[in-house]
């Protein structure tokens, strides 16, 4: 079966244009790593304090958190204190209000090495806020954010462009609309690193085949699908110096991904995002290199097919975080109230090809809610 993705919603990368983030309009830190081409402005939202020595690649096994994991535990005063060491990112007691609006209200959670973490939660319940908190784009008003156990005060400053890269693929259209996808996704290493255009080319074609796209290099993002928008814009959150002699983990944030694609197309997203985590292979059968990540969904086969753990944000605060199993089966009302309304299932055994591309999707598995 050929696949000809299809999805009105295009990704937006790690880079945005003007400096704002679209759905909300907020301008940006401008002490992020700031750049002026062809009159756009981009922004990284990457950083954080340098990792310990005993983190990295195969540091930590990422079965070691699931294997571990105890949910219930979390919470219970007088236990032994958990092993910390392999926690990436930590919201300890996040407080954020917008005017009168007080969205979180006391947001704690870890999230460690190796994870594959979803945020649900009603709408306007503040996941993508704690997103950009995250990502050092917004400042708690109360509480605190870790990086790799070091305190981050306020949003992303210079001093912590080295370290763990948090990266933050946004919902809303942020690809460059005049400059083709081999400049979309090679712009950080054409505007700031020291590798030879060539080297450049290659590696661009080499990360989009890692995302199952090939011989898209010269297209404008026009001419592409909304579905092979969000695959660029993830080949260009996933694309790394690969002259700097140590290529960190890193942490990506997923603001909906899979929003405003059809269900085929969702599903080649969700099984991308596996892919290029370390736990799995990507598209060319090379190890994935983020380390973990986040992803705020509505969306029961992103749930499904994405993610390991569910952090679930109600009136501001996370009132249920367990394994996605459990989360199914959860008796408790908040919860059912989510997860318990019908679906009708499709299970196909299929192929899918994109472009020139393959791309495995062992079982596409299309939820419809009722
Ligand atoms: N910069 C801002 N200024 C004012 N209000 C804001 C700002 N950013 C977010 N909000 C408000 O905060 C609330 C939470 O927004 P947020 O986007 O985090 O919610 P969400 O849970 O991601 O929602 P959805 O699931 O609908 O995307 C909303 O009421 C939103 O209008």
């Amino acid at each position: 079966m050929r696949l000809v993705s299809s999805g009105s919603m295009p990704l937006s990368p790690l880079c945005l244009p003007n400096g704002y983030a679209p759905s909300t309009g907020i301008p940006f830190n401008n002490s992020l790593c700031f750049k002026q081409r062809k009159d756009q402005r981009n922004i990284v939202c990457a950083c954080v304090a340098p990792p310990p020595p005993n983190i990295g690649r195969g540091g930590f096994s990422a079965n070691k958190f699931t294997d571990s994991y105890k949910p219930e535990k979390l919470s219970r005063i007088g236990e032994p204190e958990e092993e910390d060491s392999d926690v990436l990112i930590e919201c300890r007691n996040v407080y954020k209000s917008f005017g009168e609006k007080h969205i979180l209200r006391g947001v704690s959670f870890k999230i460690r090495h190796g994870e594959a973490v979803g945020i649900i939660g009603p709408s306007g319940t503040g996941k993508s806020t704690i997103l950009k908190i995250i990502a050092g784009l917004l400042a708690p008003d109360r509480g605190e954010v870790y990086i790799r156990g070091k305190k981050r005060d306020g949003l992303i400053s210079d001093e912590e462009m080295s370290g763990l890269r948090i990266g933050l693929v946004f919902q809303s259209a942020a690809l460059f609309d005049s400059m083709t996808v081999r400049e979309n996704v090679g712009f950080l290493l054409y505007e700031n690193s020291s590798m030879p255009e060539e080297q450049i080319k290659d590696l661009v074609a080499e990360t989009l085949a890692a995302v199952g796209l090939k011989g898209v290099e010269d297209r404008l993002p026009s001419e592409l699908s909304g579905g092979m928008k969000k695959r660029v814009a993830l080949a260009r959150s996933i694309i790394f110096d690969t002259t700097k002699e140590t290529i960190e983990p890193e942490v990506l944030l997923y603001d909906e991904p899979t929003a405003g694609l059809d269900p085929i197309a969702s599903t080649v997203v969700e099984d991308l995002i596996r892919y290029v985590h370390l736990k799995d292979e990507d598209a060319v059968g090379k190890p994935g290199k983020i380390a973990s990540y986040v992803v705020v969904t509505h969306q029961h086969s992103t749930i499904r097919r994405a993610v390991d753990r569910l952090l679930f944000l109600h009136e501001g605060k996370v009132v249920w975080q367990g394994m996605t199993h459990e989360f199914m089966t959860s008796t408790k009302p908040i919860v059912q109230q989510v997860a318990g309304f019908s679906f009708v299932e499709t299970g196909l055994s299929c192929c899918l090809y994109c472009d020139d591309s393959f791309v495995r999707v062992p079982f596409l598995n299309a939820r419809i809610g009722a």
